[in-house]
C-alpha cells in the first residue's frame, strides 16, 4: 500500500496481518475486542492498556500475548477501512477483527459465527473516492480532516508517509554516557540475542528492529540506556547545549529530553525540568537517579508564568516540546487515529509556550519548538506566527550534522519522517533571541 489508488480504480492493496502461524480461539477475539472497547472508551494508550492487561494475566504465554498485540494494533491502525470493508453491515468491534482475520486469510467457520463476518465473501474491493482526500482517508485510515492535513504537509509524498504510519515502529536507544559506549552496549545487548544497528547522524542512538524485552536486561537497569525515540535524540541535538549551560526543558513530561540535556551540559551545567502534569514529572527522578545524573531539578507548575519558575530565568537554552496532536506517533499510538482532538486548543497552548519560553531565555539564547506532530498549522504555522509576534527573533539553521540527516525546509524548520528517517514524525524548529 504505497501509493493512493487512481480515481474509482478498485484497491486490491487489502491490508496484511501478520499474525503468528496458529489458530485464533474464539477467546482471543474476545479478550482483543474488550482491551479495543477499553482504549477508545478510556481514551487511553494502547501499549498502556496492554502492559497493564498482560501484567494482571501473567498466565498468558508469549504467542498469546502477540497474538492479542497484534489484533489489537491493526484494528486500531485500520479502523475505517475495516468499517468500509464491513459495510453496509453494521459494525462492531468483533465484526473488525472478524475482518482483520479475513484480510489474513484466517476467518473459519467458528470465528465467522462469532463476529457475524461471512467467510464465504471475499473482502469486496474498494472503489476509492474521485477526491483524493477521503481516498487517502480511506484507504489509510485516517479522517478527511487528517488526510487532507496530510496531503498539504507532504504533498505527493502524502501516501508513502500514510503507508509509514501503518507500520510497526522499532525501537531506539540512546547510550548514556556512563553507561560505557555504543559499541559495548551493542555487544551487550548482542550477547542476550537482540540485534541493534547504530543510527546514523546520532552517535549514541542505537535501533532494535525486533521486539525485545528491554527495561528487563541488567544493562537497562544499570542504566546503560534509556528507551528513547531518534527523533527525540535530534531534538535534544538541535537545542546545542553545551558544557556548563543553564537549561530549561518547558514540557518536560517524564523528562526523556531533559535526561539527554543534561549529559550535554555535565556535571556543571544544570537542568529545569517543569510540567504542568507532576504526576508525569514525578517519574524524572527515578530515570535520572538509574542514569546516574545528579544535575536536574524538577519543578512543576501552574504555567510559563509560574514564578517559581520565572525567578530561575533566563536560560541558556529553552526547550519547548510542545503537547500537541500526536499525528507523528500514530504507528505507536494508533488510538489516536479515532481520537477527538482539539486542534484548536492544542495551537492556541502551543503559541502561548511559545510566548512563555521566549520570555524564559536569555539574550542571544535559543528557543527549541518540538511537537511530535505532522500538521502544518501545529508546526510551520507557529512558528512563523511567532516571528511575526516577535520580530527580533530569527530561525536559525541547524548544524550541519543535523541537517546533513534531517529534511530542513529554506527556513531551517526541521521535519522527520516514519517513511525517510524510520523515526516518529518530529518537527522542530531552532529560534535565537535577540541579544539586547
Ligand atoms: C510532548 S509532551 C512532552 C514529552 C517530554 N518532553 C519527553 O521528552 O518525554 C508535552 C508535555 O507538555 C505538558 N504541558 C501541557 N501544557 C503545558 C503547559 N502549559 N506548561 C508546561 N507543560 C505543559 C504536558 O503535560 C506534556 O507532558
Amino acid at each position: 500500500m504505497n501509493a493512493i489508488a487512481p480515481q474509482n480504480a478498485p484497491c486490491s492493496a487489502l491490508p496484511t496481518i501478520d499474525l503468528p502461524d496458529c489458530r485464533i480461539f474464539p477467546q482471543q477475539l474476545t479478550r482483543a475486542a474488550a482491551l479495543i472497547d477499553q482504549i477508545r472508551e478510556q481514551g487511553q494508550a494502547s501499549d498502556r492498556v496492554l502492559h497493564q492487561a498482560f501484567r494482571a494475566e501473567r498466565k498468558l504465554g508469549k504467542r498469546d500475548r502477540l497474538i492479542l498485540q497484534t489484533l489489537v494494533f491493526f484494528v486500531l491502525r485500520h479502523w475505517r477501512l475495516l468499517d468500509t470493508l464491513l459495510a453496509p453491515n453494521p459494525t462492531s468491534t468483533l465484526g473488525r477483527l472478524g475482518m482483520a482475520l479475513k484480510c489474513a486469510g484466517r476467518l473459519d467457520e467458528r470465528l465467522s459465527e462469532l463476529t457475524g463476518v461471512d467467510t464465504a465473501v471475499i473482502a469486496s474491493p474498494l472503489v476509492m473516492a474521485a477526491d483524493p482526500v477521503p481516498a487517502l482517508g480511506m484507504q489509510f485510515s485516517l479522517s478527511d480532516a487528517d488526510s487532507r492535513r496530510l496531503i498539504e504537509a507532504f504533498g505527493d509524498a502524502a501516501a508513502a508517509v500514510a503507508t509509514a504510519l501503518l507500520e510497526r515502529a522499532p525501537t531506539d536507544l540512546r547510550v548514556n554516557v556512563g553507561g560505557g559506549t555504543r559499541d559495548e552496549v551493542l555487544a551487550d545487548l548482542a550477547s542476550t540475542g537482540i540485534r541493534g544497528t547504530p543510527i546514523p547522524g546520532l552517535p549514541l542512538g542505537i535501533r532494535i528492529h525486533d521486539s525485545a524485552a528491554l527495561t528487563g536486561l541488567p544493562s537497562y537497569r544499570a542504566g546503560a540506556f534509556e528507551i528513547q525515540d531518534a527523533g527525540s535524540q535530534w531534538i535534544t541535538a538541535a537545542c546545542q547545549a553545551a558544557e556548563g549551560q543553564h537549561v530549561l526543558d518547558l514540557c518536560a513530561g517524564a523528562g526523556g529530553k531533559s535526561l539527554g540535556l543534561a549529559q550535554a551540559v555535565g556535571t556543571r551545567g544544570r537542568i529545569l525540568a517543569c510540567d504542568v502534569d507532576a504526576d508525569r514529572l514525578a517519574r524524572l527522578p527515578e530515570r535520572s537517579r538509574r542514569a546516574g545524573l545528579n544535575n536536574i531539578e524538577c519543578l512543576p507548575i501552574v504555567s510559563g508564568k509560574d514564578p517559581a519558575l520565572t525567578q530561575r530565568a533566563p536560560f541558556d537554552r529553552v526547550l519547548v516540546d510542545a503537547p500537541c496532536s500526536g499525528s507523528g506517533t500514530f504507528r505507536r499510538h494508533p488510538e489516536l487515529k479515532q481520537a477527538d482532538i482539539d486542534l484548536a486548543a492544542l495551537c492556541t497552548t502551543q503559541s502561548r509556550l511559545l510566548d512563555e519560553g521566549a520570555m524564559l531565555t536569555r539574550p542571544g539564547g535559543l528557543l527549541v519548538y518540538a511537537t511530535c506532530s505532522l500538521w502544518r498549522e501545529e508546526n510551520e504555522v507557529q512558528v512563523m506566527a511567532f516571528l511575526a509576534r516577535h520580530p527580533n527573533w530569527r530561525l536559525t539553521a541547524l548544524p550541519e550534522e543535523i541537517s546533513r540527516h534531517v529534511e530542513t525546509d529554506p527556513n531551517g524548520m526541521a521535519r522527520l519522517r516514519p517513511d525517510r528517517q524510520g523515526s516518529d514524525g518530529f518537527f522542530f524548529a531552532v529560534l535565537a533571541a535577540p541579544r539586547d
